[in-house]
């Protein structure tokens, strides 16, 4: 069996908004939006390959917070792991495969054109954040 190829994408949250890169490349690719993120290095751990590509793509520092619930298949034997991060220092710039960021409010998470992986993890996303509310409150389980 072939292995599956691992990616992490980037959740990258301030002021309560979301953080869409517009992809300039490859050609099949270009124009569409995603997260910022990409391949796992051998033996690097997900969260920090999360920190590295986002230090290398967008030149800014930022802190993992948890990952958001599920595997998903960008198909080309690509599977894509999601997490959450918080902005710590610098102002996102698109310096690598990019040639657009927008913030996006969570009133405009579907206004961006987002590569048909992304779709499912975008709708995960909105589901976990609203799981998180649900389970704050008094007499809910907790979610592992
Ligand atoms: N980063 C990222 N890649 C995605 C998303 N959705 C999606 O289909 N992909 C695809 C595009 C690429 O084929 C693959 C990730 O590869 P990449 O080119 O971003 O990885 P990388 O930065 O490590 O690239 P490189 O070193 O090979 O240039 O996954 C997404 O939301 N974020």
């Amino acid at each position: 069996m072939t292995e599956l190829i691992a990616v992490v994408g980037a959740a990258l949250y301030d002021e309560g908004r979301l953080l869409a890169a517009r992809r300039s490349a490859p050609e099949e690719l270009a124009g569409r939006w995603e997260l910022p993120g990409g391949k796992v290095e051998p033996g690097e751990r997900g969260e920090d390959a999360l920190v590295r590509e986002l230090r290398e793509e967008l030149g800014v520092e930022a802190e993992p917070l948890g990952r958001v619930p599920g595997d998903f298949d960008l198909g080309r034997g690509y599977v894509m792991r999601v997490w959450r991060a918080r902005l710590l220092a610098g102002e996102p710039r698109p310096l690598e495969d990019h040639d657009e960021l927008r913030w996006l409010r969570p009133d405009e998470l579907w206004t961006v054109d987002w590569l048909p992986g992304d779709v499912p993890a975008i709708q995960a996303l909105i589901d976990s954040s609203l799981g998180s509310v649900r389970d704050s409150s008094p007499g809910s389980g907790r979610d592992s």
